[in-house]
């Protein structure tokens, strides 16, 4: 059954692409999430993509405490085809056309394949997007704040394991070193982990070098031994049979939708692994954006906002601890729960209901 409010799915008038729109829910305020662009065997499964990725939104947005609901776009390119920046534009304009049609129920933002170039390019067609350039007034770049975020539930989980946040000395297997895998291996580096890493991409091997990382095949990476795996490529690397060849205590990363269905995170549990769920580790890009462009926040406030994931992945893994749950489990009834509990004070003139702020950090 289809659990989402709202899926547009248009070809595109200029490039004559797919170009999907799934709003999950606008329980706690008009949705919000990137736009991916990117190869997909067939349009359906980007239509796939889009509706597990909307729903991550929800959920990502509700345990953040943000007032916003979830929602992401999904451009789906054929196999093989590279976009020449005529064709980009083409297909940037196709998909504000969609959003701007949707009357703010949905605002984007940067996604896999998408970057604040792409957001200036929509925002000339509509208002509703997140991640312009700052030179344009936007919040710039998601992926600095996204990493910093994962890096602040790592430190949870290095506390949870080893009694100190610190993770000089860790090993930390890196799987996708790009906008925000590339910036985090800088910033695991930085604070002394030993890093191995991986990406599709061979030109990714030069950051490799340089951090000193031990480089793998893109799959060989999940079965490597370390101390914490980090999966900040594309989803669905969880699956019952890559988790049967894990060797890491943990699994941490930005990627969305990790997991290939909801039972993984049972089998994570059952071999030791804990998993911190990725909605919640990979929150700190969206929670950047909301607080400089619908709060007014400036950076330092933000910036503090982002840190605090290492304050909710902790109090997570204590609940998960106390109710005997998995932090899958606990990740959950907590999104359930700020998603019940709120209240509808009013319609925007688009015909949205708005929800009262949630209590922020
Ligand atoms: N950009 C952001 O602020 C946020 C990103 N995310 C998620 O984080 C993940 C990474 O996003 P970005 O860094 O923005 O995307 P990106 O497109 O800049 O980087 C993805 C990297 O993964 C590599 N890759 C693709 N398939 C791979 C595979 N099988 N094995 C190894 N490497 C592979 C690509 O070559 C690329 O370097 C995505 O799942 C995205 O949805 C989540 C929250 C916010
Ligand atoms: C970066 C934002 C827009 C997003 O889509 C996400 O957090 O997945």
């Amino acid at each position: 059954m289809l659990d989402h409010e709202r899926v547009a799915v248009h070809t595109g008038r200029r490039s004559r692409l797919p170009v999907i729109v799934a709003v999950h829910s606008t329980a706690l305020g008009p949705a919000a999430g990137g736009l991916r662009l990117w190869h997909y065997p067939d349009w359906r499964d980007g239509l796939a993509d889009a509706l597990r990725l909307s729903a991550a939104m929800t959920s990502k947005f509700a345990v953040a405490g943000l007032p916003i609901g979830g929602g992401k776009a999904v451009v789906a390119l054929p196999e093989g085809e590279r976009l020449d920046p005529g064709r980009r534009l083409d297909v940037l304009r196709d998909v504000a056309e969609v959003i701007a049609s949707l009357d703010g129920a949905y605002a984007t933002g940067p996604d896999v394949g998408t970057g604040p170039d792409d957001m200036a390019v929509i925002a000339e067609s509509t208002p509703h997007v997140f991640c312009r350039p700052e030179r344009l007034g936007g919040s710039g770049d998601s992926s600095p704040h996204t990493a910093r975020g994962t890096l602040a539930a790592l430190r949870a989980v290095a506390r949870r394991l080893y009694g100190t946040p610190s993770l000089a000395g860790r090993t930390l297997a890196v799987a996708g070193l790009g906008r925000v895998g590339g910036r985090l291996a800088r910033l695991l580096a930085a604070e002394g982990a030993e890093l191995t890493v991986t990406d599709i991409d061979a030109g990714k091997r030069a950051l490799g070098e340089e951090l000193g990382a031990v480089w793998r095949a893109p799959e060989e990476i999940l079965a490597v031994d370390a101390d914490i795996l980090v999966p900040a490529a594309l989803g669905g690397v969880l699956s019952a049979r890559s988790v049967a060849g894990l060797r890491c205590r943990a699994v941490v990363g930005p990627a969305n939708n990790q997991l290939t269905g909801p039972e993984v995170a049972d089998l994570l549990h059952e071999r030791g692994i804990l998993w911190v769920p990725d909605y919640v580790a990979s929150a700190g890009g969206v929670v950047n954006a909301v607080s400089v462009e619908v709060h007014g926040l400036g950076a330092e406030q933000a910036r503090v906002r982002v840190d605090a994931i290492e304050g909710t992945v902790d109090a997570l893994l204590d609940t998960a601890v106390r109710l005997d749950r998995t932090p899958a489990r606990a990740a959950e009834e907590l999104a359930r729960l700020r998603l019940a509990a709120v209240r509808p004070v009013g319609v925007r003139p688009t015909g949205h209901a708005t929800a009262e702020p949630l209590a922020l950090p």
